[in-house]
């Protein structure tokens, strides 16, 4: 790239999904169709560190999308040992990284294990007056990378039957909730109807706290004429996932937004399928990241997102396709 000659963005991030990593032989999904990589899932994260390191607008942090280490590392109690495997491969790289968690973090960790773990970044917060984060076992906190943005991290796990003690209160709500739609002896198994087909254990969703606290995070950003990004492991627009995927509330996150002129992207991972869509009513860009475990290891499946004031343009990776999107 002649970089004299392009403009230099507000600010540049690299966006990865579903790494799922373990020192594992090759596998497949639940239906048996897709192929799962998992020792070589590390390859590919090397790859993308490299080409970030590499690169003329050099990332100034990473969002990792969630399902950083595989489930199958709890069987083999390989969870510690693949996750400093992970984290020490994000740690060669420059810049500060974002952690979401995915269902994949609590096959492997309670939710009090997580808080006391590099998957924790809270750290990475803003530190305001009006708070930092959603609750104290809530992994979802806001930054401002430059000014007129805000980046959002949220917890699609808040409400759900992972990670949380089976004695606790929370536990019992959730349990209670999934049981209403899906009456299935195996909970991972999806109600047969369609509409109702994200009531399962390996999904989840937001509580009414961290929903609050996102609409006061959002108000904020209004009044200061900011725009917003959001990121969480799981989607929220039907029309970037299969329906077996959405969070359990993904309505009620999506009224929040429509009730905010200030966001302009969410970003979930989960599907290990990308895809993409701008909801016609708000204009928000709704992305949905390739997962790199179902990412053959020639190929690549990460994205650097350049941000400029009125636009976000998208390099993409191997499976990730290239794009702009308009604020
Ligand atoms: N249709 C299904 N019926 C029963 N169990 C399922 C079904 N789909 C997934 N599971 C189980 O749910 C868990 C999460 O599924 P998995 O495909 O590993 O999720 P991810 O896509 O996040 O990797 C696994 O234990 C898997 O065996």
């Amino acid at each position: 790239m002649d970089r004299c000659c392009k403009e230099a963005p507000l600010f540049t991030f690299g966006v990865i999904a579903d790494i799922q990593y373990a020192d594992l032989d090759d596998g497949y999904d639940y239906s048996r169709t897709r192929k799962r990589y998992y020792r070589t899932s590390l390859q590919l994260l090397k790859k993308a560190q490299k080409s970030w390191s590499e690169s003329d607008w050099k990332p100034d942090f990473i969002v990792q999308l969630g399902d950083i280490i595989d489930g199958f590392n709890a069987a083999h109690g390989a969870s510690e040992r693949a996750l400093e495997t992970v984290l020490a491969e994000f740690s060669s790289g420059s810049g500060p990284v974002h952690h979401v968690w995915g269902n994949h973090e609590f096959y492997n960790f309670s939710r009090s294990a997580l808080m006391r773990s590099g998957l924790n970044s809270k750290v990475l917060a803003d530190e305001s007056p009006t708070g930092t984060s959603a609750g104290s076992d809530i992994h979802a906190y806001h930054f401002s990378p430059v000014p007129g943005f805000r980046f959002v991290i949220m917890d699609a796990y808040d409400v759900g039957l992972l990670g949380r003690d089976e004695s606790s209160e929370q536990y019992q709500a959730a349990k209670d909730l999934i049981q209403r739609f899906n009456q299935n002896q195996d909970l991972n198994c999806p109600p047969g109807r369609l509409d109702l087909s994200r009531f399962t254990k390996f999904n989840g969703g937001f509580s009414q706290d961290q929903l609050d606290w996102l609409d006061s995070v959002l108000s904020l950003a209004n009044r200061k004429q900011e725009k917003v990004l959001i990121a969480s492991h799981l989607p929220v627009h039907p029309y970037v996932t299969d329906p077996v995927c959405l969070a359990w509330n993904f309505e009620e996150l999506l009224a929040i937004i429509r009730s905010h002129s200030s966001v302009v992207c969410y970003m979930a991972g989960h599907t290990h399928v990308g895809a993409y869509h701008q909801d016609e009513d708000t204009r928000v860009h709704h992305l949905t990241m390739d997962g790199v475990i179902e990412t053959p290891p020639h190929s690549a499946a990460f994205c650097t997102i350049s941000v400029y004031s009125d636009r976000m343009v998208l390099k993409g990776s191997g499976t990730v396709m290239d794009r702009v999107c308009l604020f």
